[in-house]
């Protein structure tokens, strides 16, 4: 059966492309006509015995499947691929159109490689949900043009019109704020409950996941006691001011994600954004209704809650400096309706040496985010923001560099100017 590729990705023409190289995007557009604008940059410093492609996921209709066949292209393009032929994350958008951003990569390869490269993409685009594009010099040797390639039963050939591809501005905030809504950030129990619920069938753990959720969103009952939450990145001292908390005011304790959740934490923070986040997102529910409960008895403490699932995934999403982020005030930062909401968040922040110093000291094993947290700056720079625009309630920063004392003490009149404890 023939498809038309194009059908697949609508509107062609007023999309955006954007190819990342070494960290920075490029972007540029397609045209019909050619009107003397510029080669592109990411085509212009292409030999010109050099071919490039590009492969984007399109969504098929199981959104669970997509998911983890994106993560899974990267490693069977890497490994079948020619070790000469370079790769670099892409994706596709229409600007300011939520949900349109596709993502993929982009190769470049020559000569010698276009046979092996052209294979493997005839391969794919035969058994995945992918469109492929080939690139090259227009025949007067000054433009370049992009090439869709079309599927039928038994070949893969080239759609006979090619485009130009001609540069593109830069989007106001990063492309992949597009898709953040119910993809990296669940606003709702049943929007994460869904993806868990889709799950079941291909990651068995999932069904047990489901289990141990709250048969009730809403909390059960309403706390009396103040609820307060203890935000920050890795060794800003969170376990330290938390468990002082409890002592100080005969509080419970409570982690984030729930201890309940512990045995299958490696296994989620395995899968693809659009899985792992669910699982965190379904954390904080069960958190919310162990907070109902304990909240009838004494003052609660939590250590972790939404501003972390929220800001990690948005920081995650989004790559370079903090102005790609969602804008201050985006509905991306609001609290989800039907989640608990805490009568004080405290973000605790220090200063990136001596947090360096701490982890150190404390030499425990990191995760690949807190990793990450160390290696990239910007990282760290966008998870701080993300934390500092969620909203609803917003968190109340204190400077977490003075001794864990002055700083419990700093925390305490926070609560009782707030709380009333
Ligand atoms: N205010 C502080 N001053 C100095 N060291 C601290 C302070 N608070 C915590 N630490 C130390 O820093 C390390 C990280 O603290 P921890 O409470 O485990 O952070 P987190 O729970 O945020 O990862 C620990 O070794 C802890 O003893
Ligand atoms: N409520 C929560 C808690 C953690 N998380 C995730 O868990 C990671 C941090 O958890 P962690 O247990 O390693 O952090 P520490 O509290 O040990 O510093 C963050 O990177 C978030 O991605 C979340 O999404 N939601």
């Amino acid at each position: 059966m023939s498809k038309h590729a194009m059908s697949l990705l609508p509107r062609w023409c007023s999309r955006v492309f954007s190819v990342e190289l070494n960290g920075a995007p490029f972007y540029f557009a397609v045209k019909e006509k050619h009107l003397g604008e510029d080669v592109p940059r990411v085509f212009r410093e292409v030999q010109n015995r050099d071919k490039c492609y590009s492969v984007l996921v399109y969504c098929s209709r199981d959104r669970i499947k997509t998911a983890k066949f994106y993560g899974e292209l990267k490693d069977k393009l890497l490994r079948d691929l020619p070790p000469e032929c370079r790769l670099s994350p892409m994706s596709s958008f229409l600007p300011k159109v939520r949900d349109s951003l596709v993502k993929g990569y982009f190769l470049k390869g020559n000569s010698d490689t276009s046979s092996p490269i052209e294979r493997l993409l005839s391969d794919l685009i035969q058994h995945d949900p992918v469109l492929v594009c080939s690139y090259s010099p227009a025949e007067d040797g000054q433009q370049w043009t992009q090439h869709m390639w079309s599927e039928t039963a038994s070949q893969v050939m080239d759609v006979a019109k090619g485009y130009y591809v001609v540069p593109s501005e830069a989007p106001e905030y990063h492309p992949s704020t597009l898709n953040i809504i119910n993809s990296d950030v669940f606003y709702s129990f049943d929007e994460a409950y869904d993806v868990m619920k889709k799950c079941g069938d291909i990651i068995p753990e999932a069904k047990a996941v489901l289990e141990l959720l709250p048969s009730r969103v809403e909390a059960r009952n309403k706390p009396d006691f103040p609820v307060i939450v203890i935000e920050g990145l890795d060794a800003t001292g969170k376990t330290t001011l938390t468990e002082s908390l409890k002592d100080t005011l005969g509080a419970t304790l409570l982690p984030s994600p729930p201890e309940c959740l512990s045995p299958w934490r490696a296994r989620f923070d395995q899968e693809p954004p659009l899985i792992r986040r669910a699982f965190y997102a379904l954390g904080n529910y069960i958190s919310a209704d162990q907070i109902g409960l304990k909240g009838t008895k004494t003052p609660v403490i939590v250590d972790r809650f939404w501003h972390s699932t929220a800001a990690y995934a948005i920081a995650t999403a989004v790559s370079g400096p903090v102005c790609n982020l969602p804008g201050e005030g985006s509905e991306v930062y609001c609290w989800p309706s039907d989640l608990f909401q805490p009568s004080l968040v405290v973000l605790l922040t220090l200063d990136p040496e001596e947090r360096k110093r701490r982890l150190r000291n404390r030499g425990q094993g990191k995760t690949d985010e807190e990793e990450e947290l160390d290696h990239n700056q910007l990282f760290r720079l966008r998870v701080e923001e993300a934390y500092r625009r969620i909203s609803g309630p917003a968190c109340v920063t204190v400077d977490a560099s003075p001794s864990a004392d002055r700083v419990l003490q700093q925390v305490l009149l926070l609560i009782r100017g707030k709380c009333h404890l």
